[in-house]
């Protein structure tokens, strides 16, 4: 993640520690992938109670910018900032591979750069991407049009093929593909740029002269 957006993307980035107390004066949050606390209980179920998740749902609450990626995602399901669950595979899997999305909403601020319902390829690494969400969550998401990303062939299980969701208010997004690993032709696929780059036009600061 720091990667892409040190040397592809030229943005400054900092790696904060799970025990920060404050996010001051940053523009945006990013909790990326990976195994937090060993995805031991759950993915995400210890990681929550990290200290700067404080941080983050104050930082989620003043309206800024969050997106969790993969592990990040079921961060922000745990602690609630984001709705639903992440459940293991349908298969019991551990799934890598890359898999092909729909922009469900291109009107978000962390998809404005896609076209509406354009078909997206990005890898998925996961053994706990299923996405679940009660009928009723999933109706909510439907009618305020929080989701934001879905799978073609959907393969964890997840609910009405959801591969990435956001808060109501809009600026909290998580989704279980990697955008990340999706930001230069050697990857094998550019397309995850557009995430950072919808994120980026959205939130720059405008100069007036
Ligand atoms: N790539 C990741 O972030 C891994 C996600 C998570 N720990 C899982 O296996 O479900």
């Amino acid at each position: 993640m720091v990667n892409a957006l040190r040397d592809i993307l030229k943005m400054e980035a900092d790696l904060v520690s799970a025990d920060t107390t404050t996010l001051t004066g940053y523009d945006a949050v990013i909790l990326p992938g990976g195994f937090s606390y060993g995805d031991y209980l759950r993915s995400g179920a210890i990681a929550r109670f990290a200290p700067v998740m404080t941080a983050v749902k104050a930082f989620a609450a003043a309206g800024k910018p969050v997106m969790g990626i993969c592990n990040g995602f079921q961060i922000l399901t745990e602690a609630g900032l984001l709705p639903g669950a992440l459940q293991a595979n349908r298969s019991s899997k551990f799934i890598c591979k890359t898999s092909e999305l729909i922009v469900k909403n291109n009107q978000t601020q962390f998809s404005s750069a896609y076209a509406s319902q354009a078909h997206i390829q990005l890898p998925i690494a996961h053994g706990e991407g299923n996405y679940y969400c009660d009928d009723e969550t999933l109706t909510t998401l439907q009618e305020h049009q929080q989701i934001v990303f879905e799978y073609v062939d959907n393969p964890n299980g997840s609910t009405a093929n959801i591969a990435g969701v956001m808060n109501q208010a809009g600026n909290v997004l998580g989704m279980m593909p990697h955008p990340e690993r999706a930001v230069e032709a050697i990857l094998g696929s550019t397309d995850g740029l557009g995430i950072f780059q919808s994120l980026i036009a959205a939130n720059k600061e405008v100069t007036h002269a």
